[in-house]
């Protein structure tokens, strides 16, 4: 998918909501837990329910993995429900992977060949080599962490030598590694006060912000200081929507809390677009 494309179903639905299926199974309703693949009826059901409220969908692995082989199967049957079913929504692996060359090949073999994410979230710490292969994929993107939303990130990424932050050095490095079509970054929705300063040095990339809902982000911050002439965000929100009810009604209370996170986003496009 390339950016206009993006931005085209961003237009059309008045929507740069990402919904994060960080999906528990010690928080999902008990009835589904006598389904074969809860995690999966679960995902399935969510998706259903939000799927023209939002533009893309960003399953967090660790929820996955930590099931073992049944926690990937359930990751590989949502993805392929996604793009069957809403062929127009954007997935996104939240995996934050990056290793040396040769075994990024395989990060993006996994993500973008045996699995048909649209973008992986890949850590920057190994430099170049260790992001260029997921180029290789015509298409796909790699969602590079700039500035977390986590405490964390006070520990290194605010770390200046000559008037630049650590973050802002590697968002001007890496930018030079792809393009306005295959990379975004990671800017947490908490740390909004520095997106005026990141669109300095990026002005067109699309950013994917996390931390808005359960961690208080502001999205109003995050738009006033992010929003570019294509949009540029994908806000996500996971355990705020993914969680909004917890009996049979689930579904429908997650759309209830999707239709006023994307009402607040057609509001804001209006103000500031
Ligand atoms: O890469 C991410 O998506 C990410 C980066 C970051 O800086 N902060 C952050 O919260 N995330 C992820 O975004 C999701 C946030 O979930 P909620 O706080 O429940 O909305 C989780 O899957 C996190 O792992």
């Amino acid at each position: 998918m390339t950016s206009a494309e993006l931005f085209n179903q961003i237009k059309a639905k008045k929507s740069f909501l990402c919904i994060g299926l960080d999906t528990d199974i010690q928080k999902i309703p008990r009835q589904l837990l006598d389904t074969t693949d809860p995690i999966f009826a679960f995902n399935k059901e969510i998706i259903d329910a939000t799927h023209d409220l939002a533009v893309a969908y960003k399953p967090n692995l660790a929820f996955y993995e930590s099931l073992g082989v049944n926690g990937w199967n359930s990751l590989e049957k949502t993805v392929n429900y996604i793009r069957y079913n809403y062929p127009d929504l954007f997935i996104i692996a939240d995996a934050k992977r990056g290793d040396i060359g040769n075994t990024s090949n395989l990060y993006a073999r996994a993500f973008f060949d045996a699995m048909d994410f649209d973008a992986v979230t890949v850590a920057p710490y190994m430099g170049e080599d260790s992001v260029t292969p997921f180029f290789t994929y015509v298409g796909k993107w790699v969602i590079l962490l700039a500035l977390t939303s986590n405490k964390g990130a006070d520990d290194f990424q605010y770390m200046t030598e000559n008037n630049e932050k650590l973050f802002e050095r590697v968002i001007k490095t890496s930018a030079k590694w792809g393009n306005e079509d295959n990379m975004m970054y990671v800017v947490g929705a908490t740390r909004a006060e520095m997106l005026a300063d990141i669109r300095k040095i990026i002005p067109n990339h699309f950013l994917l912000v996390p931390g808005v809902g359960a961690q208080g982000g502001s999205l109003e911050e995050v738009a006033k200081n992010g929003l570019n002439k294509q949009c540029g965000l994908l806000v996500n929100s996971s355990r705020q929507i993914i969680y909004a009810g917890k009996d049979e009604k689930f579904a429908e209370k997650a759309r209830e809390a999707a239709l006023e996170v994307r009402d607040e986003m057609a509001g804001l496009l209006e103000k500031y677009l």
